[in-house]
């Protein structure tokens, strides 16, 4: 993991304003700061309706195109400005630097059109490798799928929501992208199965360095699998910093809030708001492999 240098990502009081009305707005994000360097993981924690989604679709410029909705501040990639920028500069970094996984992958993945033929077209011109059938399979494999071959002649509709999901995962790192945005990429999926996708995209980026910013409102999805942490209530970040320090030592009343709802932050069942001994060596493994 490279994380030095210039952010690939810098965000500086982002601001966003967005119609709820013929004439009322809301101020969906309030000056919220934030930095991700190349390879490094961040989660972006907070309750419903806190702003994560907003500022992931603004990181990712999806937002919807209405002069009603308003962007300020900085987002940053690599420099380069993206705040006013033209729909054609968004396009750009879109396929070549920053890349989203939703939440709904029926929304987004094509109805009418085989998987392989969906993954195939998410690849940047210019960067196949090995052949248009071998890229697509080598893709789905990396996206923890099984059967490749079968599975590429098949339509969303025939995939169960856990195999979907990773479809999504397949489709949004074919195109190869310096930055993955995942907002609450398992919540539609129950327990199991979200900790095999979870686990699936933990080592999907870690195999392409690939920087992500994990968006859930769930802290246990986001302990184990990010660097950094932001939390954020209403509109704004309230805390920021390592996650292990963060989790340890919640400064915030409302993250001591959101850690207290917390029921578990494993798989095994242990009831807490103490961190449980699984995560604390999960920790330990990732800052002896980062020393190393
Ligand atoms: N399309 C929209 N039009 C108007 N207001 C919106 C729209 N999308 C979100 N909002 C408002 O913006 C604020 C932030 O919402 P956002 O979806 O970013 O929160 P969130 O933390 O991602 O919550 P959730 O986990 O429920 O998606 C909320 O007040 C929400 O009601």
């Amino acid at each position: 993991m490279t994380t030095t240098g210039t952010p690939l990502l810098q965000v500086e009081n982002l601001r966003v304003h967005l119609p709820t009305g013929s004439r009322t707005e809301v101020e969906a994000v309030s000056s919220v700061s934030l930095a991700v360097r190349r390879g490094e993981r961040v989660g972006i924690v907070g309750e419903s309706g806190s702003g994560k989604t907003v500022t992931g679709r603004a990181i990712a410029g999806l937002l919807p195109t209405s002069p009603r909705v308003r962007v300020q501040g900085s987002i940053r990639f690599d420099g380069r400005e993206m705040v006013g920028a033209p729909p054609k500069a968004w396009d750009q970094v879109r396929s070549r630097t920053v890349g989203m996984v939703f939440q709904d992958p029926l929304t987004y993945l094509n109805p009418v059109m085989k998987i392989g033929r969906q993954v195939h077209e998410a690849i940047p011109p210019g960067r196949q490798r090995s052949g248009e059938n071998g890229d697509v399979l080598h893709f789905l494999s990396l996206a923890g799928l099984e059967n490749v071959r079968e599975l590429a002649q098949r339509f969303p509709h025939e995939l169960s929501g856990g195999m979907r999901q990773r479809v999504l995962i397949a489709i949004a790192i074919a195109k190869m992208p310096d930055l993955l945005v995942a907002d609450e990429p398992t919540t539609a999926l129950d327990a199991t199965v979200q900790q095999r996708v979870l686990t699936t995209l933990d080592e999907t980026v870690a195999e392409l360095d690939t920087s992500l910013i994990l968006i859930s409102h769930d802290i246990a999805v986001v302990a184990g699998m990010t660097d950094r942490i932001y939390v954020m209530y209403a509109g704004h970040v309230v805390e920021s910093g390592r996650t292990r320090e963060v989790l340890e030592k919640p400064e915030h009343p409302y993250t001591q809030a959101l850690l207290r709802s917390v029921r578990s932050l494993t798989e095994d069942g242990v009831e807490l708001y103490s961190i449980p001994e699984s995560l604390r060596a999960s920790w330990a493994r990732k800052e002896e492999a980062r020393a190393s």
